[in-house]
């Protein structure tokens, strides 16, 4: 069953257009992220399915009713909010009663209700304590608590962990994805700025930017096959290296001339190119992690002197220097390496991890 139908919505303030057009197909169930750079539109569209702002054109559906017209509060959706929004004067009870208390649900249900969600949060020892004797992150499992109670159809986050201190934000990372587990029929909406968020919380990613969707797909099939360079740089920390190219050979595979005068060598890429398009401009990636340090006698991509090492324990980041002609570009290795800065070195890659784009910035791997 579909969970939510977004048919061409757009939304203006006056003049100003934030969103040109979204269509997407949600399922029952699934667990959708959105993510894209400050600005693109993402809170202003979980508002609008939330009820919050108002739908300038399109239809949007939930469970198959046409939703434009109906009201917050009808809609069958529940949101956590970045600032957690519970009643400063009322204990953790209470605040998880409220909504249902206005409601003029059963007092029996709404204990029933109250007891289950702070069940599944661990919350059951902080049932009488008002929110300013909480941890942050016992507040917002609170306000996770107070949306579960109203069992909504839709469950909406709104960056519900950028308050949180790092060790926090993945513990309550955790708590959401089985809460997640343990809600199957629930549809859950969820923006972040964060890809590790995103990565793995989500059954889809939709990636935004200036108030259309850029790609829609599973976070590994983004990461593996961005559609385009926008999708290629914003997934995947480090950013995927990008510089430019020639298409040389075209074909099943394709050869591309890399870098420039004096340092031009040729690459081949498991990508399939028109046979028209020799000679064309394009841009080639490779993610910071499919660098590797060739071996001697090994062609290699990218050969240029080591600058800024940040050693992470777990990976080390090299940033290269001089190249031939070539932007700066950044390796991430596994480990801690030692002794390298100011070192020439040369680096190479699997052909098949290699991306490649047109001139306008779509992939030539089609996804
Ligand atoms: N009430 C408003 N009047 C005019 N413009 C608005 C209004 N609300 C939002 N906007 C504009 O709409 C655009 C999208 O805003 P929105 O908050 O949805 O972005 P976002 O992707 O959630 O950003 P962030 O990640 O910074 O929260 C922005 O350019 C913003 O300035």
């Amino acid at each position: 069953m579909t969970g939510l139908v977004l048919k061409d919505i757009r939304k203006s303030y006056g003049p100003v257009k934030v969103l040109h057009g979204i269509d997407l197909q949600i399922e029952k169930g699934e667990f959708i992220v959105f993510v894209g750079p400050s600005g693109c539109g993402k809170s202003t569209l979980l508002r609008m399915i939330a009820g919050l702002e108002d739908i300038t054109s399109g239809e949007m559906q939930i469970e198959g009713e046409r939703v434009n017209e109906v009201p917050p509060s009808k809609r069958g959706i529940a949101m956590v909010f970045q600032s957690y929004a519970l009643y400063p004067h009322m204990t953790v009870y209470d605040n998880m009663a409220f909504g249902m208390r206005i409601a003029g649900e059963d007092k029996a249900e709404i204990d029933r209700r109250v007891r289950a969600a702070a069940e599944k949060l661990q919350l059951t020892a902080y049932l009488e304590r008002l929110p300013k004797a909480l941890s942050g992150g016992q507040r917002q499992r609170v306000a996770i608590g107070r949306a579960i109670c109203r069992n909504p159809k839709v469950f909406l986050f709104d960056e519900p962990l950028s308050n949180l201190d790092a060790a926090l934000r993945v513990a309550t990372r955790l708590e959401i994805a089985k809460l997640n587990e343990s809600m199957p029929d629930t549809t859950m909406i969820y923006v972040t700025h964060d890809q590790v968020e995103a990565m793995t919380l989500a059954d889809r990613i939709v990636v935004l930017s200036a108030g259309r969707v850029e790609q829609v797909g599973a976070p590994l099939e983004l990461y593996e096959r961005p559609a385009n360079l926008f999708v290629a740089k914003f997934i995947g920390s480090p950013a995927m290296n990008i510089v430019p190219v020639t298409i040389t050979e075209a074909g099943r595979r394709t050869t591309v001339s890399l870098g420039s005068a004096g340092g031009t060598r040729e690459v081949v890429i498991d990508v399939a190119t028109p046979s028209d398009h020799v000679g064309k401009k394009a841009w080639f990636g490779v993610r910071p992690e499919d660098l590797r340090i060739a071996t001697e006698g090994e062609k290699n991509l990218f050969s240029g002197v080591v600058g800024i090492v940040e050693a992470l324990g777990e990976v080390t980041l090299l940033h290269l220097e001089e190249l031939a002609g070539d932007e700066p570009v950044v390796v991430k290795l596994p480990g801690i390496v030692r002794d390298v800065k100011g070192q020439t070195l040369a680096f190479t890659a699997d052909p098949a991890k290699l991306h490649l784009f047109d001139a306008d910035g779509h992939s030539y791997r089609k996804s």
